[in-house]
């Protein structure tokens, strides 16, 4: 019998910090970031089909043929790594951008590993699926773990961690930064000194592709020394996405009406545990 689970929350993250440590052999980054999840996010619905193991999404996104759609790849290696033969067809309500630096394709992935996993009843533990993601992106298992963490290596050690949640406002500067791109550029810093849960506390961490990204990305600089005029404004990740925190709900409105001309912006609130893992009562505490 088929079975369904609908508007589950594929939510955004931010990287309150991001340092570059080093590089490894294969070519990817050693990182140390903290990662939070915000309110906000892409909407995600899925049908099994017992009889036929296809995966449908719709709509396609422009630009992402259906095989190379992170959500695609991710049901297909469920399905792969369980020898399930059951299917699904998934629709994607988008409200992420693309390539903004809030993860927005790999927490599409993670839903639908967590979703899937329970709908075919393959019953994967968590850190299992959280193996399986990594295969996928180096953000995709702080998604599944659906903890705010401290990580390091590819940012796939993860530690449970609680920073303070306050309001944000969200601001989007409209461009595409592609990770690889950032990643991949002579002038990235790439030797920052290692740091610990206390430098960040006190304010000595911040992000090691901002100088580079505001150097390459015009819109991203006017957004970003905009935002630093009204508080602790950062990127988020490669970007391009913005962030400021606010005490109140309300500052953070009246810092969304006075937005830079041409940008989109969003208030928001930070969350320790994914409203995912909220939504489907997973315990996250246990892992
Ligand atoms: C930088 C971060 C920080 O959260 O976020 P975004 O800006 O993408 O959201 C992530 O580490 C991004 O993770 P994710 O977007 O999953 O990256 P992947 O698909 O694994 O990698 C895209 C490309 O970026 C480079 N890459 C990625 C991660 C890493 N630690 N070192 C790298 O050098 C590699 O060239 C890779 O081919
Ligand atoms: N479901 C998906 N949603 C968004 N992007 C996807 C998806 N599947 C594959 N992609 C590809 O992944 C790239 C990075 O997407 P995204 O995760 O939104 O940005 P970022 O890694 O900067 O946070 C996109 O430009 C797109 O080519």
């Amino acid at each position: 019998m088929s079975r369904e689970l609908n508007h589950l929350p594929a939510p955004a993250k931010i990287n309150l910090f991001l340092h570059i440590t080093g590089r490894r052999a294969d070519g990817y980054h050693e990182l140390q970031t903290l990662f939070q999840f915000l309110d906000l996010g892409d909407r995600l619905s899925f049908r099994t089909t017992p009889k036929d193991s296809r995966i449908l999404l719709s709509p396609e996104l422009p630009g992402v043929p259906a095989e190379q759609n992170l959500i695609v790849r991710a049901a297909r290696l469920l399905q792969q790594a369980t020898g399930t033969r059951q299917g699904a067809v998934i629709q994607l309500q988008k409200r992420l951008p693309m390539g903004g630096g809030l993860g927005g394709g790999s927490s599409d992935a993670a839903t639908t590993l967590i979703a899937l996993n329970r709908l075919w009843d393959t019953e994967l533990p968590l850190p299992e699926l959280a193996a399986l993601a990594l295969q996928l992106g180096a953000d995709v298992p702080v998604f599944v773990r659906g903890f705010a963490a401290w990580a390091e290596g590819v940012g796939e050690k993860l530690q449970p961690a609680s920073p303070p949640t306050p309001w944000y406002l969200l601001l989007l500067p409209g461009c595409e930064v592609a990770t690889a791109a950032v990643f991949g550029h002579p002038d990235l810093t790439r030797n920052s000194p290692p740091v610990q849960w206390q430098d960040y506390a006190e304010g000595r961490c911040g992000n090691d592709c901002e100088a580079l990204v505001r150097r390459l990305y015009p819109e991203i600089e006017r957004g970003l020394s905009w935002l630093k005029g009204l508080g602790r404004g950062a990127m988020s990740g490669t970007g391009a996405s913005l962030f400021c925190p606010f005490e109140s709900e309300e500052e953070a409105q009246r810092a969304l009406e006075q937005r830079p001309e041409g940008m989109e912006g969003f208030v928001c609130r930070g969350h320790n545990r994914s409203p995912l893992h909220q939504h489907l009562q997973i315990q996250t505490e246990t892992l």
